[in-house]
């Protein structure tokens, strides 16, 4: 069973939070959670690179580190956001203050399960392992989150109103599917652009000048997101819409299934959800 909400948490949820990494995804969270109304001294980030660094206090106005040790000093929510491959060597830095403040982890990274989280801080840990994704850059992502046993229901709403700033948040309840999550929409953004990129060149090679294709493409994926989601209708029962019998749309939605595009996508999927467990066990 899983739960979805798409609500926007009320402005600036309690307590501070400290981020550790200030990269991509960090971004898109922070500047969510100014957006909805965090009042910027409680958003902590601990970022190595001083011109990122930099940049998230220019943008934001948020209090930045070099060191993560210094970074979560009085928060009760520290937000894991860095590569799945130095996740370890942080948590054993910041091991001691995790055993001392027991605060509620919160974690971006692909793959990494929070079994390892919770060993890596010193065990006993609240641990929330989420996926978001890029478009929480615009308020418009989706996030899968999972709770271990020691968060309570306080944590969970703290963790889901940190993440909601970022789009829809959907609390999946068997870890295992986390890697799923991560293939399908922490990825997917990617799957959509792949397709675009392929469309504009497609389209391009019928002629088109440049920026009509560019602009063709882009408000198609646009207008067919926007009918997604706000007509209430199945996709494939827009899709039936569009396809006349005998037509154009015809022609090409039977190239699609004759070139395997239903398995392919399968595959691709199942090859990144592969690849989420192959993070976890090669990063442990
Ligand atoms: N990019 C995406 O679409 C998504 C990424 N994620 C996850 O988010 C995490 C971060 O990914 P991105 O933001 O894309 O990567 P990124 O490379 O932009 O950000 C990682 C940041 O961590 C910093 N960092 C490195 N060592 C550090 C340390 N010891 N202490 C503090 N910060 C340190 C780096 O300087 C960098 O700015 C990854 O675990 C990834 O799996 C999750 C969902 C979507
Ligand atoms: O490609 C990755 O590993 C990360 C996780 C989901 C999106 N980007």
């Amino acid at each position: 069973m899983s739960t979805a909400t798409d609500h926007r948490p009320s402005p600036a949820a309690p307590g501070t939070v400290a981020f550790i990494g200030g990269g991509n995804m960090a971004r898109s969270l922070i500047g969510g959670l100014i957006a909805n109304g965090a009042a910027p001294a409680t958003v902590r980030v601990a970022e190595p690179n001083e011109a990122t660094r930099q940049g998230l206090a220019a943008d934001f106005g948020v209090s930045v580190f070099a060191d993560a040790g210094t970074a979560v000093d009085g928060a009760d929510a520290w937000v894991f956001a860095v590569k799945p491959q130095v996740m370890r060597e942080v948590c054993a830095t910041l091991g001691d203050k995790a055993r001392a403040e027991r605060p509620l982890a919160i974690s971006i990274a692909a793959g990494i399960t929070s079994a390892q989280l919770d060993r890596w801080l010193g065990g006993d840990m609240a641990v929330v392992r989420t996926m978001p994704n890029t478009p929480a850059l615009l308020g418009a992502g989706v996030t899968g989150l999972y709770a271990n046993p020691l968060v309570d229901a306080a944590g969970r709403a703290r963790a889901e109103a940190l993440l909601a700033s970022a789009g829809t948040t959907v609390w999946i309840d068997d870890e295992a599917k986390m890697d799923a999550v991560t293939a399908v929409s922490g990825s997917g953004p990617a799957y959509v652009f792949l397709l675009a990129e392929a469309m504009e060149e497609a389209a391009k090679a019928e002629g088109l000048p440049a920026d009509a294709a560019r602009t063709l493409v882009l408000q198609t994926v646009l207008g067919a997101a926007r009918m997604l989601t706000e007509s209430g209708e199945s996709p494939a029962e827009l899709r039936r819409r569009v396809t006349s019998p005998g037509g154009t749309t015809h022609a090409a939605v039977e190239t699609f299934e004759a070139g395997g595009l239903r398995a392919l996508a399968a595959q691709a999927i199942r090859n990144a959800t592969v690849r989420g467990g192959e993070l976890s066990a090669a990063n442990d």
